[in-house]
């Protein structure tokens, strides 16, 4: 770190967890030592260049997801961050009410800066943004498998429009043509366009390597927000700039874990319901039916018998995915908030039984909202992220209260994102100690090869 370092160069601020602890794990990989806690009760530790602070605030009320993303950044102002990250959904997650919009203006107005920039896309994943339009590979989003997210519809693909309609400042855009041009067409096109009363500007972008561009003329912006696509580029220009040596770099690294595994699945995305499918190839899996528990059956005691039968010997996995039109009955009878809170409450609670009394040390949460509820419930406030390996691919360890041993191997694994293996791979993944060097000069890491037969990461 140079002299004139601050104790945090960087604080992000998520809005689910599963996002949040993908930002972390970004961050980890380039060598970056990074904190990251959940909620506002955790401190911050020090000895850190970077944290993140991972709330659920994706589908909340607006004015307390406002009130919690504001006090996140305060504490992180206060341990010295120079700049603070809005993290968000690759596929701009919100509602008509928020809370993209609301959170990063509140974020604006307290920081200051006049200006930022929302920079969602994720290259990597095919998700990119072109005339302000977000695609998933060749889809516009609202035409994607989005369109049916059973908390945040997207039915608009233009960003600047749906960011607006949240929006008390004017929304507008960098295009691409100047994000092509550089980090310096995109300063001047920013200074520009705040001149002009446009002070949310969503970036067009197409390639990583306009996500680097971004990172680079946005690094100084004391408030920047995006998915944590972009933020895996700050590194580099911190570097550039002066703000950080190689010196500072660690490798990161995380334990064995040999306990009983587990998958809790509360994401009802298409990729999601592939991967459990793929999983309950080798090994049993219980669906909960989610009419059934509101009918009253005890489906917590249903997942206690199924895990009592197969743990420790198997990995297991226990969903409330089920397919849309079961998602859309269940919506119509019971009210969208309401099916979401049973869904997650049972998951919470199927979590508590794992670890608490069952054992499990392995475990892979799939859904962001999901992730949120079950972390919560297990009281865990701090989480030690390891490095980045890919989509969906985030490994941690965290403490769980009151658990007299070993820690729990986690990993909180956004609905959309993730090979097909990825269950059985990062449950086996998590009892070998792994150790990655820095990956500063290339990004993305270099994909771990596949064996052919399993799809197992070596
Ligand atoms: N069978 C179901 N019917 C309706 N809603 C469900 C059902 N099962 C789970 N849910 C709810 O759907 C929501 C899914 O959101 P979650 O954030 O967990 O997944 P996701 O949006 O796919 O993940 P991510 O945000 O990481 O992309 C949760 O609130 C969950 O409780
Ligand atoms: O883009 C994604 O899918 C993640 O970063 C996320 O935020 C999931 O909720």
């Amino acid at each position: 770190m140079t002299a004139s370092t601050p104790s945090l160069l960087f604080g992000a601020i998520a809005d689910d967890l599963t996002g949040g602890t993908e930002l972390a794990s970004m961050l980890v990989a380039r060598g970056i030592p990074t904190g990251c806690t959940v909620g506002l009760e955790a401190a911050i530790p020090s000895g850190n260049l970077a944290h993140v602070i991972l709330l659920k605030t994706r589908v909340i009320a607006a004015g307390d997801a406002v009130r919690q993303v504001l006090e996140a950044a305060d504490r992180l102002a206060e341990a010295g961050a120079r700049q603070i990250f809005f993290k968000y959904c690759a596929t701009f997650d919100s509602t008509p009410a928020g809370n993209i919009g609301p959170c990063a203006e509140a974020l604006l107005e307290r920081l200051g800066g006049g200006v930022t920039l929302f920079a969602p896309a994720l290259c990597e994943t095919g998700r990119t943004v072109y005339q302000g339009h977000m695609f998933g590979a060749a889809q516009l989003l609202a035409e994607s498998p989005k369109r049916f997210d059973p908390l945040t519809p997207m039915t608009d693909s233009n960003l600047v429009r749906v960011l607006q309609a949240q929006s008390r400042g004017k929304a507008g855009l960098v295009p691409w043509l100047t994000i092509d041009a550089g980090p310096e067409a995109i300063r001047d096109a920013v200074r520009e366009k705040s001149a002009r009363g446009e002070t949310l500007l969503v970036t067009d972008t197409l390639r990583e390597r306009d996500l680097a561009a971004i990172a680079q003329a946005a690094f100084d912006l004391p408030l920047m927000t995006g998915n944590s696509s972009v933020v895996a580029h700050l590194p580099p220009a911190w570097m550039s700039h002066g703000l950080l040596s190689r010196d500072d770099l660690v490798a990161a690294s995380l334990p064995a874990v040999n306990g009983p595994a587990a998958v809790l699945a509360g994401s009802v995305a298409d990729r999601t319901i592939e991967q459990l499918e793929r999983f309950a190839q080798n090994n049993p899996v219980l669906t909960i039916d989610l009419a059934e528990a509101f009918r009253g059956k005890d489906v917590i005691a249903q997942a206690r018998a199924f895990a009592g039968r197969h743990l420790p010997g198997a990995m297991i996995a226990i969903a409330t995915t089920a397919p849309q039109a079961t998602v859309e009955t269940l919506q119509q009878a019971h009210g969208r908030d309401v099916v979401a809170a049973r869904a997650e409450e049972i998951l919470a609670g199927i979590a508590q039984i794992l670890v608490r009394d069952l054992g499990v040390r392995r475990l892979v949460v799939a859904g962001g909202e999901t992730a949120g509820s079950v972390v919560k419930a297990l009281g865990i406030i701090r989480i030690a992220m390891g490095a980045y390996e890919g989509p969906g691919l985030s490994r941690a360890i965290a403490d769980v209260p009151g658990l007299p041993d070993d820690p729990l191997a986690l990993m909180l694994k956004s609905g959309k994102l993730g090979g097909t293996y990825i269950f059985a791979d990062v449950l086996r993944d998590m009892t070998r100690a792994t150790t990655i060097a820095p990956a500063i000069d290339t990004w993305p890491p270099a994909k771990p090869t596949i064996e052919p037969r399993t799809g197992k990461t070596s």
